[in-house]
């Protein structure tokens, strides 16, 4: 998949595509059918086919200041494109300059672009004041598909209805929506070295990306995606009631697995909701918990595979080929 990133003053020389539109935060199914769209659009002209989005988030651009939290970030997006067999990712600028262009002007970017054909959702808006829509793209002659919602039993699938689930700890609906687990990738940094020494479960302690959404607290089974490949584990995530003066942690006990992980780059993927955290009365009636938790993990997650398309199967220090899922 080749990278393109400018501004729409210095468009270079790309390719004739076809192109799906959007932020894609997430990938999710509804974001897959407009690359499903785009895909057969490009087999039927015979051109190559890919995604254009925009960095940063318009709403960073047009509310700074405010916090703001993703499902993925923007090379989890040109990953997960890539994994679905994008032959180009397009990233433009969005700058208040280019988000105040005419539709037309838009359209002039399209065309400087290259791209043939056009694939969009049907609620697609651009252009100043969001004037343009896929009614303007069908006035302007512009080739274009128009992808309709796609929906579950609770309605439109979008990435404000995955984010609330992760919010929420509901992290099954949020894989359903997704296509995969929901997973953040981070830096394992030192905890209270307790984990070992006191309870007898070491646990690597996460230090996630910044702009990462977190599961509610709580205690999940996922899986652990390190140097040596993917590793089944039980993870909490919250404040450690049992022990005072803890901040919040997002730890991992990964499972038949022993070796140093301090300072290497891993992705937690949050599989199973397992319970909430609770205060226990002390470290010997917390272990007997995570020796449950364990045998609990352990069966939901046999034969579970938290990511099918391969998305993350690289790890993510990226340094050599290094096994996958299944290694
Ligand atoms: C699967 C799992 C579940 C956990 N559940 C709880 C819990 O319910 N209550 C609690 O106080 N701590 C819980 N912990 C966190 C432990 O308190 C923590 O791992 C321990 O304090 C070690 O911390 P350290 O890594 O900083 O040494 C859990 C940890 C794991 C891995
Ligand atoms: N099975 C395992 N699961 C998680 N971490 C492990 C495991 N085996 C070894 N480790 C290592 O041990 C460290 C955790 O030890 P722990 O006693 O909890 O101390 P700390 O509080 O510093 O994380 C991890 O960061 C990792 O480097």
């Amino acid at each position: 998949m080749q990278i393109f990133r400018f501004s729409y003053t210095s468009i270079p020389c790309l390719p004739h595509s076809v192109l799906a539109a959007g932020f894609f935060d997430g990938f999710h199914q509804g974001h897959r059918a407009l690359l499903t769209e785009a895909k057969k659009q490009a087999e039927r002209l015979g051109l190559p086919w890919g995604v254009l989005t925009f960095d940063p988030d318009p709403w960073a651009v047009f509310r700074p200041g405010e916090p703001l939290e993703h499902i993925q970030s923007l090379e989890d997006r040109e990953r997960t494109a890539e994994a679905l067999g994008a032959n180009l990712f397009c990233i433009l600028d969005f700058t208040r300059a280019f988000a105040s262009l005419s539709p037309d002007g838009f359209h002039q970017v399209l065309k400087d672009m290259h791209v043939d054909y056009l694939v969009t959702g049907f609620d697609f808006r651009y252009g100043a004041r969001n004037a343009g829509s896929v009614q303007s793209l069908t006035k302007a002659g512009f080739a274009h598909s128009v992808v309709q919602a796609v929906t579950d039993l609770d309605g439109k699938i979008s990435s404000t209805r995955i984010e609330e689930a992760v919010r929420g700890g509901n992290v099954e609906a949020a894989a359903a929506m997704l296509g995969q687990d929901y997973s953040v990738p981070g830096l394992i940094v030192h905890g209270f070295g307790r984990g070992g020494k006191l309870l007898g479960f070491p646990t690597a302690n996460l230090q996630p990306d910044p702009g990462y959404l977190l599961p509610a607290r709580g205690v999940y089974a996922g899986f652990v995606q390190t140097d040596s490949g993917i590793h089944e584990a039980m993870i909490s995530v919250g404040v450690n009631p049992t022990f005072t003066g803890t901040g919040q942690t997002v730890e991992a006990f990964l499972f038949d697995f022993d070796s140093d992980l301090y300072g290497q780059r891993v992705r937690f993927y949050f599989s199973r909701r397992l319970r909430p955290e609770k205060r226990f009365d002390g470290p010997e009636a917390l272990k007997s918990q995570l020796v449950k938790d364990e045998a609990q993990s352990r069966q939901v997650l046999d034969g579970h595979d938290p990511d099918p398309d391969g998305v993350y199967a690289t790890a993510e220090s990226r340094q050599g080929s290094l096994p996958g899922p299944g290694a």
